[in-house]
C-alpha cells in the first residue's frame, strides 16, 4: 500500500482483510474516553509494518467503542436494539466515537498509513422489522480501497426505523463488510488472547455456537453490545476464515499466520 493514489483495476482486486481493533484493546474501558497509550500505538505499528512489507494489500480496519462509546450509549440507555430520538443522545455517542476515530487515524498517519474515516450515521440504516438486518452501501469503502487508501470504520449511532438511532457495534460491521466485500481473512483483536474456554484456556477453534455457548459472556466493562458472545455469533456466519486473538496475536494474523481462536 502506497497511499499515492495510484488506481487500480477493481476487476483484479486482491480481496481485502478486515480486521476489528476492539476498543477493549486501544482505550481503557473502565475509565472514560481514555485511550490505551501502549495498546494503541502498538496496534498501529503491526498494521504499518503489514502495509510496509506487503503482508496485507488490502486492508479495512474497523474499530469498537471501548470507553468513548459504550458509556455514552449506556448513560442514554441507547444499545443495539433500543434506540433514542434525542439528537443530544446520538451527538454524545457519534462525538465520542469519532474522537475515538480520529485518535486511531492520527496514530496511523504518523505511521504513514493511508487511513481516511468512513463514520457509518452517514452511511448505514437498518430497516423495520425482527430481521431488519444492516443496510451498509459499501461502493464508497470499495472505492477507496481501489484507490490505495485504508477505510477506517468505527462503532457508531445507526438510523434505526421505528427507534430513533441505536448503536451499531463494530463486531455487526466487520460481518457486513466482510460478506460484502468478500473479505479473504477477518481479525478480531481485543484484550483476551482467543475466545476462552470455561478453564480459561483458548480454544482453537470453533465451528458451532452450542459447542462453546457456556464458556461465552459478555463483556467485564461497560459494553452494549454483546461482549464476546455475540462477536462469535457475528463470525460464524461469515464465509471468511475469522480469528480471535489478543495484542500478540495482531502481527502473526496479519502475516497470514494462525492466531487465537479460528472461527469458521
Ligand atoms: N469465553 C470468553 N472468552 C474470552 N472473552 C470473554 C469470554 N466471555 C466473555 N468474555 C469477555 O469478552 C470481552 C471481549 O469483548 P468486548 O466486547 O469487551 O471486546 P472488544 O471488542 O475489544 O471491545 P468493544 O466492544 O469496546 O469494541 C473480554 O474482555 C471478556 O471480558
Ligand atoms: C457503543 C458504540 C457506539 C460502539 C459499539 O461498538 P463495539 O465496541 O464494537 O461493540
Amino acid at each position: 500500500m502506497t497511499g499515492d493514489g495510484a488506481s487500480r483495476d477493481a476487476d483484479d482486486a486482491t480481496p481485502p482483510v478486515v480486521l476489528k481493533l476492539g476498543g477493549s484493546l486501544i482505550t481503557e474501558k473502565d475509565r472514560p474516553e481514555t485511550l490505551d497509550d501502549d495498546a494503541l500505538p502498538a496496534a498501529c505499528d503491526a498494521i504499518a509494518d503489514a502495509l510496509a512489507d506487503g503482508a496485507v494489500e488490502r486492508l479495512v480496519v474497523v474499530h469498537g467503542g471501548g470507553s468513548f462509546g459504550h458509556h455514552h450509549a449506556s448513560e442514554h440507555g441507547v444499545s443495539t436494539t433500543a434506540g433514542t430520538r434525542d439528537p443530544a443522545a446520538v451527538m454524545d455517542v457519534h462525538g465520542a466515537m469519532t474522537a475515538l476515530n480520529r485518535a486511531v487515524l492520527d496514530r496511523l498517519h504518523e505511521r504513514d498509513v493511508p487511513a481516511v474515516p468512513v463514520h457509518p450515521l452517514s452511511l448505514s440504516a437498518r430497516p423495520a422489522g425482527a430481521d431488519g438486518d444492516l443496510d451498509l452501501p459499501l461502493s464508497s469503502t470499495a472505492t477507496l480501497l481501489g484507490e490505495g487508501f485504508v477505510p477506517v470504520f468505527h462503532g457508531d449511532g445507526v438510523a434505526t426505523a421505528g427507534e430513533g438511532v441505536t448503536v451499531v457495534s463494530g463486531d455487526e460491521l466487520v460481518a457486513e463488510l466482510a460478506a460484502g466485500l468478500g473479505a479473504r481473512r477477518v481479525g478480531v483483536c481485543s484484550t483476551v488472547p482467543g475466545v476462552l474456554d470455561a478453564d480459561g484456556a483458548v480454544i482453537p477453534g470453533i465451528d458451532s455456537f452450542d459447542a462453546v455457548a457456556d464458556a461465552l459472556g459478555a463483556s467485564d466493562a461497560t459494553d452494549v453490545s454483546g461482549g464476546m458472545a455475540g462477536k462469535v455469533r457475528e463470525l460464524l456466519a461469515l464465509d471468511a476464515p475469522a480469528h480471535v486473538f489478543g495484542a500478540a496475536g495482531l502481527a502473526p494474523f496479519l502475516r497470514g499466520e494462525a492466531a487465537g481462536t479460528r472461527i469458521d
